[in-house]
């Protein structure tokens, strides 16, 4: 058995990124930068008033002002503002020459048709200086980012719409067990309804991913095989759950065997999902978790998301806090790093959720995150900090 901090580094070594590709500013979210994004222009791209307001000299400002113009926003100013004059301007619109302040509407008072004056002591300039958010060439996003709406917002900003990233996986689910039925059927005395090829659909989901479901393949070695080929055949990554342990119809080791994939791991010192598979072949990729459904869906979260996000160009972070634990701790001693349900408190404590085994998987409906219980610890006392991955 590897540790699990091992098996997560064979994860990130084993995987290759995919190849790239330009795709639309409309449909990136969530997709990974594989080239550094350069800024074709400053931003903003001219001086550019802050309020609607008078652009005027600060020196001016206790002096009754000529009013040139209206400039509106997205307009070229006509006039450039000289002694004792000011030019009413709005929002985002360019300041003209000679003024280095916006004096806002609200602080000033109508003389006549053609004159104002400040009614304050002091203004700020109001002026947005060309470039200060951006300036033109500079890099403003690094290669491997994953989008999110901020970082489109800049591309739209630059006018990158069709930015340069790494390829999505696709991705195969399948799920194996002749005691499967899926969540429309009605199981019969011996059989439970197919939970795993569902969540690992939406955990796909949420990472921008449509998996595509092969359905439940019964525990046949030959049917199970050809379902894999084929899985393998039209995709980069199987996802596959059940039939991995020692029973006598967990037959995926074997088969990745037959495929002539090479196997990183098989057994990982964890609980949930001790028995948890990683091979690859050829640019080929098989993640099989065992078939309980909390080690399907904590194995997804833990080393799964690594290998698609690994194939798809992000060294990816997972969401981790340390917070104390809202009361006192106690579990048998394992020499397995274990997983477990965790929720947190109004004052910002970790409460675990009452949670009896990796089938029990509706103690995650209340969960927000899952403990860390390293190996060889079997307590935490109250207050202590603890390491929660946020689900
Ligand atoms: N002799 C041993 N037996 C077992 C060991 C062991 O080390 N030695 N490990 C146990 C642990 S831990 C786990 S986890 C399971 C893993 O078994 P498999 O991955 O081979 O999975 P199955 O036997 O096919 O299924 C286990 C369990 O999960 C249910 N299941 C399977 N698929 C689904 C699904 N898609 N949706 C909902 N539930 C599913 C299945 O009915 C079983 O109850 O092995 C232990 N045994
Ligand atoms: O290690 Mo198994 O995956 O707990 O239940």
């Amino acid at each position: 058995m590897i540790t699990f901090k091992e098996a997560l580094e064979t994860v990130k070594h084993a995987t290759k990124k995919l190849e790239k590709e330009q795709i639309n500013i409309s449909n990136c979210l969530n997709r990974v930068l594989a080239e550094d994004v350069h800024s074709d222009m400053a931003i903003p791209p001219f001086h550019k008033s802050a309020m609607d307001g008078y652009a005027c000299k600060q020196s001016d400002i206790s002096n009754s002002l000529e009013v040139l113009e209206i400039i509106a926003a997205g307009t070229v100013p006509k006039h450039i503002i000289g002694k004792n004059q000011c030019s009413k301007i709005m929002t985002g619109a360019m300041v003209p020459e000679g003024a280095d302040t916006v004096i806002m509407i609200e602080h000033t008072e109508q003389i006549d048709d053609h004159h104002i004056r400040f009614v304050k002591n002091s203004s700020k300039s109001n002026i947005c200086i060309k470039g200060e958010d951006i300036q033109e060439n500079e890099v403003v996003l690094r290669k491997g980012t994953r989008l999110k709406a901020q970082h489109i917002s800049v591309l739209a900003s630059i006018g990158c719409t069709k930015p340069l990233v790494y390829k999505q996986p696709k991705v195969a689910i399948l799920a194996t067990g002749s005691e499967l039925v899926e969540p429309n059927k009605q199981p019969s005395i011996s059989q439970i309804r197919n939970i795993n090829s569902w969540h690992i659909q939406a955990q796909l989901q949420r990472m921008r991913i449509d998996g595509k479901y092969y359905g439940i393949v019964s525990d046949s070695k030959e049917d199970t095989k050809k379902l894999m080929v084929k899985c393998l055949e039209e995709n980069d990554v199987l996802l596959i759950s059940g039939g991995v342990s020692v029973g006598d119809y967990d037959y995926v080791p074997q088969i990745l065997k037959e495929l002539g994939f090479n196997t990183w791991f098989h057994t990982i010192a964890v609980k949930p999902g001790k028995h948890t598979v990683f091979a690859a072949c050829k640019g080929k990729y098989v993640f099989a978790m065992p078939g309980n459904p909390v080690s399907s869906f904590v194995q997804f979260e833990l080393l799964g998301k690594h290998l698609l996000y690994r194939l798809m160009g992000l060294d990816y972070k997972a969401p981790m806090v340390r917070m104390p634990i809202a009361s006192h701790f106690k579990r048998k001693k394992t020499d397995r790093l274990e997983f477990l349900p965790v929720r947190f408190n109004a004052n910002n404590q970790v409460v675990p959720i009452s949670y009896h085994g990796s089938a029990h998987i509706n103690a995650f409906t209340q969960a927000n995150g899952i403990m860390l219980v390293p190996r060889e610890v079997d307590e935490f006392m109250e207050g202590e900090f603890v390491h929660v991955r946020q689900i």
